[in-house]
């Protein structure tokens, strides 16, 4: 089965730019991720529209509230018939266990269920701000930890915790992780970040990039380019 690594964040104001943008890309070499900006916009039809050129889809809404509320929506994640689905680690164990519960009802047809441990964005200072006195590392450890305990698929974290995490967890235990930075990209917001290469040789599962492809002159072109380096390892 083609299990295409690089996942396509579509962060776009609306559904039009996100479309002309999709319809240059290729189901075989990428998935596709709709987050909360593109979701708010054009919601669950935008995500029929790319299911229906091919493309598995990502619902990258990050839910985090009461159990009850959260595994509803990952229930509701599940009926559109999305390949993944994530929620926060920090909403805890019960939060994450109910959203389990409510899609093992769903058998194969269930997405993938992973759980967001430390955002990519977020350096030592950051979590020191919020009142986490620990390294990234620690906190993700400690998260990736309480993730696998209930239950769920895996996580998304930063390529630079993947060897720890394939240590501690094992190799079935998915990491997705953003924050990919081709050598000669801009790194934006991001803090914790790592090449395509470097990424899966540290042991992510799947690459999350967004504006390294979107915003490129020609975004079909720097896709080609990277599955190229990722597919050569
Ligand atoms: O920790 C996280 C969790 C999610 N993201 C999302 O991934 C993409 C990254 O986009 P780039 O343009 O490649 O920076 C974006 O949609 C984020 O919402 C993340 O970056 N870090």
């Amino acid at each position: 089965m083609n299990d295409p690594k690089i996942i396509v964040a579509l962060d776009f104001p609306s559904e039009a730019p996100a479309l002309a943008l999709v319809d240059t890309l290729d189901p075989a070499l990428c998935r596709l991720k709709v987050g909360k900006e593109l979701f708010t916009r054009s919601g669950p039809a935008l995500v029929r529209s790319l299911q229906d050129r091919g493309f598995e889809v990502f619902l990258d809404l990050k839910f985090h509230d009461i159990p009850n509320t959260t595994s509803a929506a990952v229930a509701a994640a599940a009926d559109l018939g999305v390949w993944m689905v994530n929620v926060h680690a920090s909403g805890g164990a019960r939060m994450m266990e109910a959203c389990r519960t409510r899609l093992d009802a769903y058998g194969e047809k269930r997405p993938l269920l992973i759980a967001v441990t430390v955002l990519t964005s977020m350096a030592a200072e950051d979590l020191q701000g919020i009142g986490i006195a620990v390294t990234p590392e620690q906190q993700v450890a400690r998260l990736a930890q309480l993730t696998a305990d209930c239950g769920l698929d895996g996580v998304v974290c930063s390529a630079q915790e993947a060897p720890q995490l394939k240590r501690d967890q094992g190799s079935d235990f998915t990491l997705v992780t953003p924050g990919i930075r081709p050598q000669s990209a801009a790194k934006g917001d991001q803090q914790r970040v790592m090449t395509p290469t470097a990424a899966l040789q540290a042991g992510s599962d799947y690459l999350v990039i967004g504006r390294p492809i979107t915003q490129a002159k020609d975004p079909l072109e720097a896709l080609q380019a990277i599955h190229r380096e990722c597919r050569a390892l």
